[in-house]
């Protein structure tokens, strides 16, 4: 495989998959490299598989090329599990990292360092034509810090602390965060496939 098309329109999930395949010889392509603007797609399913699963496949459809999706998201345990599936959106719409942030860290005001226990979680699907859509998961646990550091990376990176680090995701290099994110992860995961396309 020399191409993939990456349904995302997340700008710091683009450019870190870029990155990632630009590894393995791999030229990638986001929705946002599209001329026709292709429509946002409805995230209407229950988990993080049916979601990627929607992205991907109709994309793939629409496209007939093979396609890969990533929903991921942030599983705080004292939220018991929130924000889950609806973390792009916590905050509502539109979807904004800055809300976001503020309502996690209002609803977390209160606990206490040691149980500010939570984990990203990215899963990939990749659809091809004529193929059954193949599914692979990765996970960065971490911590929930008390205030905003740091301004690289996106979405909940300025809040999250990885474990055995003492800066955020927002913090660390791009490189640093490439080498131990939940899309890095799952990445790995999805070696063996890529060795065999
Ligand atoms: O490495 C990450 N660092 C920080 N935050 C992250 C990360 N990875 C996912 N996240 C957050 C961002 C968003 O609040 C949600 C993903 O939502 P999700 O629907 O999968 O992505 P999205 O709507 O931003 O773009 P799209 O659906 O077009 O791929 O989890
Ligand atoms: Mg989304």
């Amino acid at each position: 495989m020399k191409q993939i098309i990456i349904a995302t329109k997340n700008k710091g999930k683009a450019k870190e998959f870029k990155e990632f395949f630009a590894g393995y010889g791999i030229e990638t392509k986001s929705l946002l490299d599209f001329e026709k603007e292709i429509q946002d797609i409805e995230e209407t399913g229950s988990t993080f598989e049916e979601n990627a699963a929607l992205k991907a496949e109709q994309i793939r459809d629409l496209l007939s090329v093979p396609v890969l999706a990533d929903d991921s998201g942030l599983i705080i345990d004292a939220l018991n599990g929130r924000p889950g599936i609806f973390s792009a959106r916590y905050a509502g719409e539109p979807k904004s990292d800055q809300a976001n942030i503020k309502k996690v860290l209002a609803e977390l005001k209160t606990v206490p360092e040691k149980v500010r226990t939570a984990r990203f979680i990215c899963v990939l699907a990749i659809a091809i034509p004529g193929e059954e859509t193949i599914f692979r998961t990765g996970y960065c646990e971490g911590k929930i810090d008390f205030e905003v550091k740091g301004s690289n990376g996106f979405g909940y990176d300025p809040i999250f602390t990885p474990e055995g680090y003492s800066k955020t995701m927002a913090q660390l290099s791009p490189a640093e965060k490439n080498s131990i994110s939940h899309r890095k992860q799952a990445i790995i995961q999805l070696e063996e496939w890529m060795n065999n396309q």
